[in-house]
């Protein structure tokens, strides 16, 4: 009787070890990006991709940088979703600017301590320099541009431009890491918000030293200071390819863009022309954008340009030639010379109050 329940204990414990080791909960770590005392919206999206990938809630945001503005992100981060449980925050001058090798190594220190099963940043040029870096110190193999998670380790992104979509199985070890498209990932404004703050936590940083810092040196931001909405997140991006023939006449495109208090965007036949900067170029080497209403000018619609602009949810196009692409996914075409078509809107809509 003795040796049966001696036994019987042997076999519970077994069973205990066996489902400790291999039961991980899930927990994921937003790397997230801040700008004037406030987590970006795109990395606000990387949270809502996160919800999917923890349970009860785990999702910690990781946030680096020094000073008040820091601070005030945290707040920010501490009440941003619901999904949050916990603001992870390391002040030190050495993190103040976004360089990838540092943060990298911040990451590396953070996932050592806290063990999560997944690591996610929005795929912006922040995400994209920060966590292929971190992924080699973690050895491991990141996963980009994911736009569907359809379990803990299977995630669907878009291939050839976005005319294929790819079924990704991730087999390696933990953490899984992704960058993740925020336009996939919308967060409803009334999901927008914690009733109550969740906890702000500092990293200790103590093992943090000069040979974290890498070779990359901070030179300097250059920022344009614009009234116009962030071309990645607007509900109205108006944008102008080389039909509009030169800078001066892609004046028109911003006027518009102005009235409706719309971003601009570009081809990057009008980018490398000289019309705009590239941080306005909208396809698979510029910005992905999916407004509420994306109206394009003097576009031809070719694949590179569409992956970055074909989820949009109403699609407007006016160009001179019928036999255009951009017509076969737009849900409204004009086919007409811009040079008309801008003024008489221009005339016809009434100046933004
Ligand atoms: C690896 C790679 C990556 C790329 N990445 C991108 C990217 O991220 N984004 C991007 O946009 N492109 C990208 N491209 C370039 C892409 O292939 C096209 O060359 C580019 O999108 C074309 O820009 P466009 O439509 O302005 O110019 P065009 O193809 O020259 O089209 C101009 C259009 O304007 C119309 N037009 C001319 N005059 C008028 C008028 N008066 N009124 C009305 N319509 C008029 C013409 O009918 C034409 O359809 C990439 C290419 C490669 C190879």
């Amino acid at each position: 009787m003795a040796i049966r329940a001696l036994l019987g204990a042997f076999r519970d414990r077994s069973i205990t070890s066996r489902i400790s080791s291999n039961y991980r909960l899930l927990s994921t770590l937003v790397l997230a990006e801040h700008e004037g005392g406030s987590v970006k919206a795109s990395s606000v999206s990387a949270v809502e991709a996160a919800k999917y990938l923890s349970e009860d809630n785990s999702v910690s945001i990781l946030l680096a940088g020094s000073g008040p503005s820091l601070q005030e992100a945290a707040e920010h981060a501490a009440s941003c979703h619901p999904s949050v449980s916990q603001v992870l925050t390391s002040d030190s001058d050495k993190l103040t600017y976004p360089l990838a090798e540092p943060w990298a190594r911040l990451v590396h220190l953070v996932q050592q301590k806290g063990n999560y099963s997944h690591i996610i940043a929005a795929s912006g040029s922040f995400g994209k320099n920060i966590l292929p870096r971190a992924a080699a110190l973690l050895d491991v193999s990141p996963i980009t541009d994911v736009t569907e998670i359809s379990g803990s380790n299977q995630f669907i992104r878009p291939i050839y431009a976005g005319n294929a979509l790819c079924t990704v199985k991730y087999t390696g070890s933990n953490p899984c890491m992704l960058t993740i498209r925020s336009t996939s990932f919308p967060v409803a404004p009334s999901d927008n918000a914690r009733s109550s703050a969740a906890p702000i936590l500092q990293v200790d940083l103590s093992t943090f030293g000069e040979d974290e810092m890498g070779k990359s040196r901070y030179i300097r931001q250059s920022s344009q200071d614009t009234e116009r909405p962030d071309l990645g997140n607007a509900r109205v991006v108006v944008t102008g390819g080389r039909g509009l023939k030169n800078a001066e006449n892609f004046k028109m495109i911003e006027k518009l863009a102005e009235k409706l208090g719309a971003a601009v965007g570009a081809t990057r036949a009008a980018v490398d022309a000289g019309f705009v900067p590239n941080e306005l170029q909208v396809g698979q080497t510029g910005k992905i954008v999916a407004p509420e209403l994306y109206i394009a000018f003097g576009v031809s619609g070719a694949i590179q340009h569409l992956a970055g602009m074909r989820d949009s949810k109403v699609i407007v196009a006016v160009n001179k030639d019928s036999d255009a692409p951009i017509f076969q996914v737009a849900d409204y075409g004009l086919v007409g010379d811009l040079f008309e078509v801008i003024p008489e809107l221009l005339q016809k809509l009434p100046e933004k109050k």
